[in-house]
């Protein structure tokens, strides 16, 4: 990205810095002329005047609100082409006004009221200007770029130029702020217009591919995988599929699920947004947030299986339980709210017509539990890919041997080697106690001694547990055994106890008659 950014600089270095020195004077003109004479001249005499004027606002002039249509959008478009201008004025413009930047340190440039610079793009110049409204005269007020062209050039700028100069303004200002980690606002009412629906804090996580501990081949075929989604817009376009990519990350807690949702954000220089399902009340709530985010982004739902019920059925997530008194209003209301955000709704989220909603996104569940998942959840095309974070075995022991002790080699690697292929650790527990030992002895020896003798350990409790199972198992087989010959043997003294039909008639009729001849 910043690779492409600095071609764009030295490019534009290139071409505007003789154009912008000869258009110099001209350019005086052109200002003058804009701001004096153009409205007479295009009034009576039009065809003097061959060029177009676009001005892009700082705020909307129009300030009613239409739905999911913030009224950011418009500003937005303002401070892209700022960006945008600001490559481009701080090497040609000659009056320039200097705004510190909404995030770090740095300043914005822009050019001063009355000043214009020249662009050229695809051999064609387009000149930049400052322009600052009078209120008293028109509808609008305040500051405004406005660009001016040739009218044989309509076409270019308005399918091609302005678009691109977006999308350079929008690289300049995502790639110039810290990534951002978003999470939606709880209690809101996102029915509300004009709520902001996220929050968000500077994300700063240290992971990367190279610190996360997993089989490398599995590592690079994730990269990969992200790598095809990033630069194959056009291919997905052609395809008739939504720019986005779903994953869905799961294995046991403590594998690293979470560690690699910031390694693909750093890997991808994303932000991340982080839904807390159980804060939402509807469907509606989730397709707000959704239209609420922004391009180049993860959008992620942890442990999606404690989220919501999703095993069941499409119709509703949250079916009454014995547990529910239904009189209850508290837990009737919360039963009522929880129907209304719907496993279909949440499909919806990921592959209907909605998902479609501007530029790039990638989208990632997480779970412990596969299992637990209805299957319309997570199929292909829906959760495009499936990644298993498994127990630490020895590839993924290494990166995080390097990491953590900067060894790669050891003589006890060996003996580690074996007991991982036998032993189920997560790569949470080896970090944890490769760093515990190390801050007691800080040194390799003793830090992969304490691993080796906690893998022991592992390995004798898991013999142990293996041992008792299988008494416990023979045991069970035993009692079982010994249930049906016991079951057999009674039956075969019930058998050998009662006498035959014919005998028991016989004694049966003497007996009877017996008793009631002594009855008699
Ligand atoms: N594969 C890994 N590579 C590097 N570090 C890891 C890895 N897995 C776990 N860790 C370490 O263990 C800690 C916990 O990992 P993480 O939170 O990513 O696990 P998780 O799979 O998301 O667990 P849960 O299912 O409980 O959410 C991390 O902070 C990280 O330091
Ligand atoms: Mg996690």
């Amino acid at each position: 990205m910043m690779g492409m950014l600095d071609n764009f600089r030295s490019s534009a270095w290139i071409y505007l810095t003789p154009v912008a020195a000869a258009c110099a004077p001209i350019g005086v003109l052109r200002t003058y002329f804009n701001q004096h004479l153009r409205r007479p001249v295009r009034r009576f005499l039009p065809f003097l005047d061959p060029f177009v004027t676009i001005d892009i606002a700082a705020k909307p002039e129009d300030h009613s609100y239409s739905y999911y249509n913030s009224k950011a959008k418009s500003s937005d478009a303002y401070a892209e082409v700022l960006a945008y201008l600001s490559v481009v004025c701080s090497r040609d413009a000659r009056q320039l006004r200097a705004e510190g930047a909404d995030e770090g340190h740095g300043f914005v440039l822009s050019l001063r009221e009355g000043q214009e610079v020249a662009d050229e793009f695809r051999g064609v110049t387009m000149w930049w200007s400052a322009v600052v409204e009078d209120k008293a005269s028109h509808r609008s007020s305040g500051r405004c770029c406005r660009l001016t062209f040739h009218e044989k050039h309509r076409r270019l700028v308005v399918d091609e130029y302005l678009p691109h100069v977006r999308r350079t303004g929008q690289d300049v200002t995502v790639g110039n702020r810290p990534r951002r980690l978003y999470t939606n606002k709880n209690n809101r009412d996102y029915g509300s217009p004009r709520d902001e629906v996220w929050s968000y804090i500077n994300f700063d996580h240290p992971t990367t591919f190279d610190t996360l501990a997993m089989d490398p081949d599995e590592k690079q075929s994730i990269m990969d995988d992200l790598d095809d989604f990033r630069n194959n817009k056009d291919y997905y376009r052609r395809i008739g599929r939504a720019w986005k990519r779903g994953y869905l990350l799961h294995g046991p807690p403590g594998t690293g699920k979470s560690t690699m949702i910031a390694a693909m954000a750093n890997y991808l220089n994303y932000d991340i947004y982080d839904i807390e399902l159980t804060t939402l009340h509807s469907n509606y709530d989730l397709r707000k947030l959704f239209i609420e985010t922004k391009s180049k982004s993860i959008v992620v739902i942890e442990d999606i299986d404690c989220s919501l019920d999703l095993s069941g059925h499409r119709a509703t997530t949250m079916p009454p339980t014995q547990d529910d008194e239904l009189d209850d209003v508290a837990s009737e209301r919360k039963r009522r709210r929880g129907s209304m955000l719907t496993l279909s709704g949440l499909l919806n989220f990921i592959d209907g017509l909605w998902s479609a909603h501007s530029g790039e996104r990638i989208i990632v569940f997480t779970t412990n539990h596969l299992d637990k998942l209805d299957p319309a959840l997570i199929r292909r095309g829906r959760m495009d890919k499936h990644i298993e974070m498994s127990y630490c075995r020895f590839e993924a022991f290494r990166t995080l041997a390097e990491n953590y002790l900067e060894v790669d080699e050891h003589p006890l690697f060996d003996a580690i080697k074996e007991l991982l292929q036998v032993v189920d650790i997560t790569p949470a527990d080896v970090a944890e106690c490769i760093m515990m030992s190390k801050r007691a002895a800080r040194d390799a020896d003793a830090c992969l001694g304490s691993l080796v003798h906690e893998l022991k350990k592992k390995l004798e409790d898991k013999e142990e547990r293996k041992k008792v199972e299988e008494h416990d198992a023979k045991m069970a087989t035993d009692e079982k055994l010994a249930s049906e010959n016991g079951k057999k043997h009674n039956a075969e003294e019930d058998a050998a106890a009662k006498p035959n039909g014919r005998e028991a008639m016989a004694n049966g009729v003497s007996e009877s008659s017996s008793f009631s001849e002594e009855d008699c």
